[in-house]
């Protein structure tokens, strides 16, 4: 396996290519090399690049191209998908400063979607929150079918890279297809960074997105050449945030609290925030690969897993602990995205 030299300045965020495990044709001995460059950024910072990963790169432009179409219509017809109109399956569009973090509005604009299911599908009809149809925009025509082809090109790499993941925990590579993420929770974003002053009126920096961890197992995300993405890093036992800047052709991961949960803290869910200081618009696509809205997620009981880490709960940007919890994965989810956005809790969550 390569890994792509990069520069000074941004090293400690890895650049993994993982041909090896999206190839069916790779040997055992390939595939563990990538799982265990995989395994080494998990156990450090949780964030790294990936590249050889095989997504097609004119979908990629095209999606992209698109979004921008979007996000430069007038705001009544992005408002004709609004949230609101999604209902449970909390789909559609929010305007600047319509999202929270923490409480405070973030400094973006976006898209939410997800798996698209009809309403026949049980969950569906069950009126399960975050399922269901998508709200696809009129213009640009397009959009739709970019978004549908890319959410099924991104499943089939967490796939890919769920077993990776698995084989650097010495686990059989199918470990979370069997038990979580077989018929995973599908969410994606599209979101815009509007340029802006770099302090709100209290003196805060203006975030894009706040100091947060991902909720799931992985995300993955496509980010333009703008920047702004920063990673907290505890290297060296210090604490520091590191810029993740664009790398061409690359997708940034990063692992979610229940990868966390399910390690004991050995992969940590790691916090990061976006600040758009560019002066012009940053265009970002996160994935989320979540375990299924129905599983209870439960740590490993694996030899290579070593010692549990101690519970970071006093230190996690929400005070919460991803290890405490009871319940379904959906179970936590609602609860996180409940505060995310207060206003539609009250319309559509029970
Ligand atoms: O836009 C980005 O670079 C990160 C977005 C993010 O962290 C999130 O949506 O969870
Ligand atoms: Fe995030």
């Amino acid at each position: 396996m390569n890994v792509v030299p990069v520069a000074e300045g941004f090293a400690r965020v890895p650049v993994l290519d993982v041909r090896a495990l999206m190839e069916p044709s790779s040997s055992v001995a390939e595939r563990l090399a990538v799982a265990t460059q995989i395994g080494a950024a998990c156990r450090d910072n949780g964030f790294f690049y990936i590249v050889g990963h095989g997504v097609d790169a004119g979908l990629q432009q095209r999606l992209e191209d698109l979004s921008r179409r979007f996000f430069a219509l007038p705001p009544e017809e992005k408002r004709a998908i609004r949230m609101a109109l999604g209902g449970r399956a909390w789909r559609g569009y929010f305007p600047v400063g319509g999202e929270l973090t923490s409480g405070r509005p973030d400094r973006k604009e976006g898209l939410y979607f997800g798996a698209e299911l009809g309403d026949e599908h049980p969950l569906v009809r069950a009126g399960t929150p975050l399922h269901g149809p998508n709200l696809f925009p009129r213009e640009p025509a397009g959009l739709r079918e970019a978004v549908l082809d890319y959410m099924a090109a991104l499943t089939q790499l967490a796939h890919a890279l769920m077993r990776g993941i698995a084989l650097s925990l010495g686990l059989d590579e199918e470990y979370f297809a069997a038990r979580y993420t077989s018929d995973p929770l599908v969410l994606f974003r599209i979101f815009n960074y509007p340029p802006g002053p770099e302090h709100a009126d209290d003196g805060q920096p203006s975030w894009g997105v706040g100091e947060h961890t991902d909720y799931g197992v992985l995300t993955i995300l496509k980010q333009d050449d703008v920047g702004g993405l920063q990673v907290k890093s505890r290297a060296g036992g210090q604490v520091s945030w590191i810029d993740a800047p664009p790398v061409p052709g690359s997708f940034v991961c990063n692992i979610g609290d229940m990868l966390d949960r399910m390690t004991r803290g050995v992969y940590r869910s790691t916090p990061h925030r976006v600040l758009n200081r560019a002066g012009r618009d940053r265009l970002s696509l996160p994935f989320f690969f979540d375990p299924s809205w129905t599983a209870e997620v439960r740590p490993i009981e694996a030899a290579a897993l070593g010692e549990a880490a101690a519970d970071d709960q006093t230190e996690r940007w929400d005070g919460q602990s991803v290890h405490a919890f009871r319940g379904t994965y959906g179970d936590y989810l609602l609860g996180k995205v409940g505060k995310v956005f207060p206003d539609l809790r009250a319309g559509v969550l029970p």
